[in-house]
């Protein structure tokens, strides 16, 4: 009787900041102790095709103890379905821009995967119009929720967003280099993968530096620093680099209108923020490639390997010895990576 009466308060419970959202334990009827350690973690875009299987895989990570998914539409939905799992982080939905602030309180890690995906035709830039406005919106929601967040920004066009990003925090006064992190993850994912295969090796064994940004020519693999050291003929390089560059438009030409890599991005993000995670705990020695701040270069945004510490790139990478074929490749890469590191800026600045 008495968990009769315990099975219906709890039913007529609902989220209290989304009424819509499946019910939950309020904090007085939960037997839990609650305050698990760990991080928390919020996925911007968590419906959409990355952010689903991101939401899941972020739900199996051991690091992870509250997660926050929140979009424009279906959150309700995934919400519920992922907070079934029977792993530690506590799940919460949060639906509509009405919900962003709450959604962000108190959260050590933002991950970003709203926006739209390109479709066969298109470019990485073509999807500016539409995912300037909706980074701009969510980093003004960071500046107010959770300023001092690291946060990883996958939203396409890269190169640009990152830039925006960075120029909304700048305007709040809270901008922390070190913490804005574009995720090119996928790009050392395919390389390892693609390398791999040429090799005859485990992909697990094989780890490829991939620099500049996350476009076409401004993606420039390393493949004189591959480990372990290898060498590669010139048509090997020559398909390789391609391969690599064309990566993610292999994948929208395969799915022939249905949108972008989710599933691999997906991978790759849970990757690399649990890296970002295994950082901010105090982990040493993790050094990942992302799309920074930089010095590197005489462009002010540049991916490299960073190392990921308590507060975020806390050491950025200079390039390394580059063979000609890689000097020939920054010099292309450097030219557009210029151009879109503007148009993101001016988009704030205008
Ligand atoms: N950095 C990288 O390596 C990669 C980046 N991408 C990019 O990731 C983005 C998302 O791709 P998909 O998940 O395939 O797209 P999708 O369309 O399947 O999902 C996007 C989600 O964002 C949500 N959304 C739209 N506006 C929003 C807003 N204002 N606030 C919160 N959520 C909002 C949508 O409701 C949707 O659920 C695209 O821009 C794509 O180009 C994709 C693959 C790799
Ligand atoms: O190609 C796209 O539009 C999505 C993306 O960034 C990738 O798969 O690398």
């Amino acid at each position: 009787m008495e968990a009769n009466n315990r099975i219906s308060r709890i039913s007529a419970h609902l989220h209290p900041s989304n009424p819509q959202m499946a019910p939950i334990l309020s904090a007085a009827e939960c037997r839990a102790k609650g305050g698990a350690p760990g991080f928390k973690v919020a996925i911007l875009g968590a419906a959409g095709g990355i952010g689903q299987p991101l939401s899941m895989l972020m739900k199996m990570n051991p690091l992870v103890s509250v997660l926050h998914l929140y979009d424009v539409v279906n959150a309700p939905g995934v919400t519920a379905d992922i907070s079934h799992m029977d792993t530690g982080a506590v799940v919460r939905g949060f639906l509509g821009q009405g919900q962003l602030e709450s959604a962000l309180e108190g959260m050590d890690l933002v991950i970003i995967p709203a926006g739209v995906p390109r479709k066969p035709g298109m470019t990485r830039d073509d999807l500016f119009n539409i995912n300037a406005g909706i980074v701009r919106t969510l980093c003004q929601g960071i500046v107010k929720s959770c300023p001092n967040a690291v946060v990883n920004l996958i939203s396409n066009p890269v190169n640009s967003t990152v830039p925006i990003a960075a120029e909304v925090f700048k305007n709040a006064g809270i901008y922390d280099p070190k913490k804005l992190l574009g995720v090119t993850m996928l790009d050392v994912v395919r390389a390892n993968t693609f390398v791999a295969e040429v090799l005859g090796l485990d992909p697990r064994e094989v780890s490829v530096p991939v620099v500049g940004g996350h476009a076409g020519v401004t993606i420039l693999p390393l493949l004189s620093q591959v480990k372990p050291p290898c060498s590669f003929t010139p048509e090997e390089t020559e398909y390789l680099t391609k391969r690599i560059q064309d990566g993610g438009t292999e994948v929208v030409q395969a799915k022939a209108g249905a949108g972008s890599a989710t599933l691999s991005m997906a991978y790759a993000a849970v990757k690399f923020a649990d890296a970002c995670l295994r950082g901010l705990r105090g982990d040493a020695g993790i050094v990942e490639c992302a799309f920074v701040a930089s010095q590197v270069t005489d462009l002010p945004f540049f991916a490299t390997k960073v190392r990921l510490g308590r507060g975020g790139a806390e050491e950025v990478y200079q390039l390394g010895p580059l063979n000609e074929y890689e000097r020939v490749g920054l010099e292309k890469a450097k030219k557009e990576l210029a151009i879109s590191i503007q148009k993101g800026v001016s988009f704030i600045k205008k």
